[in-house]
C-alpha cells in the first residue's frame, strides 16, 4: 500500500482557513501528489484534486454524503434535512423533485423576467450614480427568483430577504458576528417560506403550476407523504438562495471584461464568445472551495487505503487550475473553451459528475443562463465607467469577491 502524503501539524483547520482556496492545491504541489490527509475539524480527513479524483469522489458506490458538510455550513448556507446530504433512493426521489423544475421552458422564463427587471433597473441607476454591482444584483435577483418561483414578495421586504440570503451565503467561512447574521438569517428566511409552504397547502396563496413552490409544496417523500414544511422551506431555499449567489458571477463577469476589455467586443458580436467567456468565468474566479463526502465502505484507489466513514474533499477550485487540466491555469483564456468537449469531471465549479443521479448542483444551467444574459446586458444594453477602487481577488477569503462588490459609475443608457 503507497504512504499518503500527510499534513504534520496536529490539526489544519487554521491552515485551511488561512489559506482559502488554495489550502488544497498548494499542499498537493508541495508533497507532488493529488492525494493527501490532514486533520480537519479534529478528524483526519482525505484531500483530493484532479480528474480522477473527480471521477471517484462522484461514485456514489463509494461515498455517501450524510454527515459529510460542517455543521457550521448546513446551519447557515445549505440547511439541515435538504438535498445535500441525502444518499440513496431518497436523494434520488428529493433531486428529481428539484430537476423537475429545470426545464427549458422554466430556465428561459426565468432568463427573460431577468433581462426585463435588468433593462427596467437601467434609468434608476443612471439616476443614482455610482452603484456597487453586488448588492443591486442581490436586490434584482432576489425579486426575479421569488416572481419566478411563486414565492410572493412585497416591494418592501425585498431589501430585507436579499440581505438574509446574502448573509446565508457569505456566513460559512465566517466567525463571529458576521457568521451569527448568517445562523439568524437562516432561521428568519425558513420561517417565512415554511409560512409560504402551509399557505399554499392550504389554498390560502395558489402557486401557479409547474413552478419551485408548486412543485415542492406538493411533492411526496419515498413514502408517500408531504414533505415536513420545514424541509420544504430547506428545499425551495435551495432554489431561491444560490439563484441570488449568481451575483458573484456576474461580478466577477463584469470584472473579467474590465481586466480584459478586447472581450467586451467579442461577447457583443458572438454567441460562441459569450459562451466561452463564461465558462472561463465560472473555471477561473472562486466560487465554492471544496465538496465533502464521507466513505461508504473501505476501499483501495490508487494504492491508497480509504477506510469507511473517513471524510473526503474533493478540490473543485484546484481541479478547475489544475495544470494538467487547463494549461497555464492561471490566465484568464475564454479561448481555451473552443472546440472544447464537455467532460462532467474536468470543469467543476458546480460538482462534476451527473446531475440527476449525482449531487452536480441542479442549478448549472440555470446559473450560465444568467451569467449569459448578464455578460450580453453588460455589454449593450447599458456603458458605464469603473472607477479607481480596489478590485483585488483576495484567495484567503471565501467568498472572494472584490471588497466592495465591484462599484460602477456614469452609467447611461445605450441607444
Ligand atoms: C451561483 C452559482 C452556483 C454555484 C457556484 C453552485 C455550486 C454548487 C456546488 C459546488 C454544489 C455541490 C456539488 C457537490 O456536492 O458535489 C451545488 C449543489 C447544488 N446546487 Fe448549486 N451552485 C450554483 C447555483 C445554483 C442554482 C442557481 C441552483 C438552483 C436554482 C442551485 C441548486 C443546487 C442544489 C439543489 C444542489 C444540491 C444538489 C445535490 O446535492 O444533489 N445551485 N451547487
Amino acid at each position: 500500500m503507497a504512504t499518503m502524503p500527510a499534513d504534520r501539524i496536529p490539526d489544519s483547520t487554521l491552515a485551511l482557513l488561512r489559506a482559502g482556496y488554495r489550502f488544497i492545491g498548494e499542499r498537493c504541489d508541495r508533497y507532488g501528489s493529488d492525494i493527501f490527509q490532514a486533520r480537519i475539524l479534529l478528524a483526519p480527513t482525505i484531500c483530493l484534486r484532479g480528474r480522477p479524483a473527480a471521477m471517484l469522489f462522484y461514485d456514489n458506490e463509494r461515498f455517501q454524503r450524510r454527515d459529510a458538510m460542517p455543521l457550521r455550513v448546513q446551519r447557515t448556507l445549505t440547511g439541515r434535512g435538504g438535498v445535500q446530504g441525502l444518499d440513496g433512493t431518497e436523494h434520488s426521489n428529493r433531486k428529481a423533485m428539484i430537476m423537475s423544475i429545470m426545464t427549458p421552458t422554466a430556465i428561459r422564463q426565468l432568463g427573460q423576467l431577468f433581462d426585463e427587471e435588468w433593462r427596467a433597473r437601467i434609468p434608476a441607476w443612471e439616476a443614482a450614480g455610482p452603484v456597487t454591482l453586488y448588492d443591486e444584483l442581490g436586490r434584482l435577483l432576489t425579486r426575479v427568483v421569488c416572481g419566478w418561483a411563486g414565492v410572493p414578495l412585497a416591494t418592501s421586504e425585498v431589501d430585507r430577504r436579499a440581505v438574509e440570503l446574502h448573509a446565508m451565503i457569505e456566513a460559512p467561512a465566517l466567525v463571529g458576528p458576521r457568521h451569527w447574521r448568517g445562523l439568524l438569517a437562516r432561521r428568519r428566511a425558513e420561517r417565512w417560506i415554511a409560512g409560504v409552504i402551509g399557505r399554499t397547502r392550504l389554498g390560502r396563496h395558489p402557486a401557479p403550476a409547474g413552478s419551485a413552490l408548486a412543485v415542492i409544496a406538493e411533492h411526496r417523500d419515498t413514502r408517500g407523504e408531504l414533505l415536513p414544511r420545514r424541509i420544504a422551506a430547506v428545499e425551495l431555499l435551495n432554489v431561491l438562495r444560490p439563484v441570488v449567489a449568481i451575483d458573484q458571477y456576474i461580478a466577477f463577469a463584469a470584472l473579467a471584461l474590465h481586466d480584459h476589455p478586447a472581450w467586451g467586443q467579442r461577447v457583443r458580436d458572438d454567441d460562441a464568445a459569450t459562451e466561452h467567456f463564461v465558462q472561463e468565468v465560472r473555471r477561473y474566479y472562486p466560487f465554492f472551495p471544496m465538496a465533502a463526502a464521507r466513505v461508504r465502505r473501505s476501499f483501495d484507489w490508487q494504492g491508497h487505503h480509504f477506510p469507511r466513514g473517513r471524510r473526503v474533499l474533493l478540490d473543485l477550485y484546484g481541479t478547475n487550475h489544475h495544470p494538467t487540466l487547463w494549461p497555464q491555469p492561471e490566465l484568464f483564456r475564454p479561448e481555451r473553451f473552443a472546440g472544447r468537449r464537455g467532460d462532467p469531471f474536468d470543469l467543476i465549479p458546480q460538482g462534476g459528475g451527473d446531475h440527476w443521479t449525482g449531487h452536480r448542483c441542479a442549478g448549472e444551467w440555470i446559473t450560465i443562463d444568467l451569467m449569459r444574459r448578464a455578460v450580453t446586458n453588460l455589454t449593450t444594453t447599458m456603458r458605464y465607467d469603473v472607477p479607481v477602487q480596489n478590485l483585488a481577488l483576495d484567495l484567503h477569503r471565501m467568498p472572494a469577491l472584490p471588497p466592495v462588490g465591484l462599484t460602477l459609475a456614469n452609467i447611461r443608457r445605450t441607444a
